[in-house]
């Protein structure tokens, strides 16, 4: 059983928030939301560009490769892309890409093409540079769509994850990165989580999204969870909550486990 409504407090007018029973409960929603946005940005602009992170989403994503939505999602209008990639091989254990190859994308048809790995190749800096030089010709191109309202890519959906330390993407707590406002791609070099070299979208490119959805499932984040939707804010702000749409609808997709400290 969902609760839905708007969260109280600063961000009550901007963030959604969804808590089923189960993880289970939460992966079904989760599948039918993502499939439903697939296809509104399929009809409106012929292309769907889904970011995805690391981490325990990507389980969380199984139903998509499911019936039904494996047989009646438009796959071919897929994009897929990485709000952050640690700086391995693609091949590696530590690898977002491989990870959501092995638990989602080797199982549903997206064109190759479209799916949109780091240049495994480069330095941080070097492929961080490179991942957005791709999404400024997938801009120019059409594929990707831009905000008229912050000048920053406006991608169809977000599916975020987040760790109990309140990181999302590799935008750590406290750390200097969150104040990037130029570049769409940064790279950081001591991340707090292994491994330390990462890629990571910017804050402003997260801001600027159509949809976000943020899913948290289980007991280890109750206490961030906590702490993002409570009142009182201390400072530093975790990174989710300074994720406050400019023109998007945020929703968090949570289990009673991740809610249990409420
Ligand atoms: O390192 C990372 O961690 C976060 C959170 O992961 P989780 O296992 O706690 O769900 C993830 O969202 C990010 O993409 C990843 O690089």
């Amino acid at each position: 059983m969902a609760t839905d409504g708007a969260v109280p407090g600063p961000a009550a007018s901007k963030w959604n928030r969804l808590t089923f029973d189960t993880e289970e409960d939460v992966a079904v929603s989760l599948a039918k939301y993502t499939a439903e946005l697939s296809a509104k940005f399929a009809a409106e602009r012929g292309a769907f560009t889904a970011v995805l992170s690391g981490g325990t989403l990507i389980e969380t994503l199984r139903k998509l490769a499911e019936p039904p939505y494996l047989e009646t999602v438009d796959w071919s209008k897929w994009h897929v892309f990485w709000v952050d990639e640690r700086v391995v091989p693609k091949d590696h254990v530590d690898s977002n890409y491989k990870l959501a190859v092995d638990g989602l994308l080797s199982k549903v048809p997206i064109p190759t093409g479209q799916v949109y790995a780091i240049n495994d190749t480069l330095s941080a800096e070097g492929a961080a540079a490179d991942y957005e030089t791709v999404l400024k010709k997938l801009v120019k191109d059409g594929v990707l769509a831009m905000s008229t309202e912050t000048g920053f890519p406006r991608f169809d959906l977000m599916l975020l994850g987040m760790g109990p330390d309140g990181h999302l993407a590799s935008l750590f707590p406290g750390h200097p990165l969150l104040n990037e406002n130029k570049k769409w791609v940064t790279h950081i070099m001591d991340s707090p989580k292994p491994p330390p070299q990462r890629i990571t979208f910017t804050f402003p490119v997260i801001k600027s999204s159509a949809y976000v959805a943020m899913v948290v499932t289980g007991p280890g984040e109750a206490g961030t969870v906590k702490r993002a939707l409570s009142d009182e804010k201390t400072s530093p702000l975790l990174p989710v909550e300074m994720t406050i749409l400019q023109d998007g609808e945020f929703t968090w997709f949570t289990d009673k486990q991740a809610v249990s400290m409420l």
